[in-house]
């Protein structure tokens, strides 16, 4: 039996020079702050829910829970807070900015909130907007981010230095993985020049590839749109003679969008991801595998991750280099690609026999619409959870759910971990299961 093992808890940076204060939600007509109401430092979640207990003690880590604190360390006439979202589209993110806007404003009686426009480059080259419940009231409602956003145009030093010289002592960020690397250096450069600014991410991810967290906003609502695109390509697929629907989805290092829309829809024959080589030819190959399937079912439906087989497209030299303004290799369109090595197969193989490939590509689709019901409501207690937590005086931390409860993780460890999809785990067998599909293994 295992004996019992401390827990450690996982420290969060606080802000030294700032004075304790009662939280106002005390005077809050709309909350009666009774006990438990306000979380404890020392209230922790653990970061992992499942033990072996017939094994030896294994060490525990705990985050602190995020909610309301009884005392918090900003005078809140004196909050100037900024808001800024970086990095690719989310559904969501409108949310997320409406509700730091109106959970600063209602909760704390914050008044000087600005937006920063289109991402990093907004702080030292845009003129921030002034924020209001009024001005944000139905963003929630709209697809993208009203702030607009943007890759590259990190600059450090200009970051820090418009952060200092508008006053900013708050600054929420918003975005992917890249977004939170950067917001790490912010993060370390005002702490090196003794600034007291509170610093939290929020982050996004359509991909849902940044971890620790449960999941990310918006994540939801593109499998949903997914599985449109993957019923009409089934539809387009099973009229055809010898139709093969194929979907391409987004996900440049994680498939976990084609998996988890691949799962609810039942409809796929075959997915794949950037986490799993696969091969065409021979045998236990994807040809094989689907000249047996056309044969059996007359139709097949494929769904590829776009960050799936790009080591498998011809690229030429300038190609090889291609990078966004983040730095982000340029990918090929794998969907294209198969497209035309399918049809390649089929002519070569049975130049007799009807063929079609239906090809879909709802690539922004699925990352520009509003968020659905629970992806909203899930943008709310994330906006709320960071805006309690730098009122308290914690920074350089993201709010983000661990096993179904709200904690503050520190930003360095949100920036660093990844989230891929482990096609050891139950969840890809069930894939497989579902699908038939080979596992592509002989050859690896
Ligand atoms: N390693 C890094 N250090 C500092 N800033 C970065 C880093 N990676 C990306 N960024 C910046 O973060 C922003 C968003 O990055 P990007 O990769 O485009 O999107 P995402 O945050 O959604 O992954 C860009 O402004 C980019 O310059
Ligand atoms: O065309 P864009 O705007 O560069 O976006 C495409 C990329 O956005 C992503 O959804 C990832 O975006 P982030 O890095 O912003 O999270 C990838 O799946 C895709 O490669
Ligand atoms: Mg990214």
């Amino acid at each position: 039996m295992a004996t019992e093992t401390a827990t450690s808890i996982k420290k969060l940076p606080s802000l030294s020079g700032l004075n304790h204060r009662r939280n106002p939600l005390d005077e809050n007509p709309f909350f009666h702050p009774s006990d438990g109401f306000y979380i404890n430092p020392s209230d922790v979640i653990l970061s992992q829910v499942t033990y072996d207990l017939s094994a030896q003690s294994q060490p525990r880590f705990a985050y602190h829970r995020a909610g309301p604190r009884q005392e918090i360390m900003y005078e809140p006439s004196a909050v100037k807070a900024a808001i800024v979202t970086c990095g690719g589209l989310c559904p969501g993110m409108n949310t997320v900015i409406r509700e730091l806007v109106v959970g600063l404003w209602e909760l704390y009686d914050v008044k000087e909130i600005y937006g920063i426009p289109a991402g990093y480059r907004g702080f030292y080259s845009m003129e921030a907007v002034k924020l209001n419940p009024k001005i944000v009231h139905d963003w929630h409602k709209k697809g993208g981010t009203v702030l607009a956003t943007s890759r590259g145009g990190f600059h450090l030093n200009k970051i820090v230095d418009a952060i200092q010289l508008n006053g900013y002592n708050q600054v929420y960020i918003i975005g992917g993985d890249g977004t939170m690397r950067g917001a790490v250096e912010i993060f370390k450069e005002v702490s090196r020049r003794k600034l007291e600014v509170g610093i939290t991410g929020i982050p996004k991810t359509v991909d849902n590839d940044v971890g620790i967290i449960d999941r990310s906003f918006g994540f939801q609502t593109a499998v949903e749109m997914a599985q449109q695109a993957i019923s009409a390509a089934h539809v387009e697929a099973e009229s055809a003679v010898n139709g093969i629907g194929l979907v391409k989805l987004m996900g440049r290092s994680t498939g976990h969008i084609a998996l988890h829309a691949t799962l609810s829809s039942r409809d796929v024959d075959c997915c794949l991801i950037p986490e799993m080589d696969f091969y065409l030819e021979g045998k236990g190959g994807l040809f094989e595998f689907l000249e047996k399937r056309l044969k059996e079912r007359g139709h097949a439906v494929l769904v590829v991750a776009e960050g799936a087989g790009q080591d498998m497209i011809p690229r030429n030299d300038s190609q090889k280099q291609e990078r966004d303004e983040s730095g982000n290799l340029v990918f090929l369109d794998v969907g294209a690609w198969f497209k035309s090595v399918l049809k390649e197969w089929w002519e070569r193989e049975h130049p007799d026999e009807l063929f079609t490939v239906k090809y879909i590509d709802p690539t922004y689709m699925i990352r520009a619409v509003p968020a659905n019901a629970t992806d909203n409501l899930y943008c709310t207690l994330l906006a709320h959870s960071a805006i309690h937590g730098v009122m308290a005086g914690y920074t350089g931390f993201v709010s983000g759910p661990i096993n179904g409860n709200y904690a503050y993780i520190p930003l360095e460890e949100v920036a660093q971990a990844k989230n891929e999809v482990n096609t050891n785990d139950h969840k890809w067998a069930w894939v497989r299961s579902v699908t038939t599909q080979p596992d592509f293994e002989s050859k690896f």
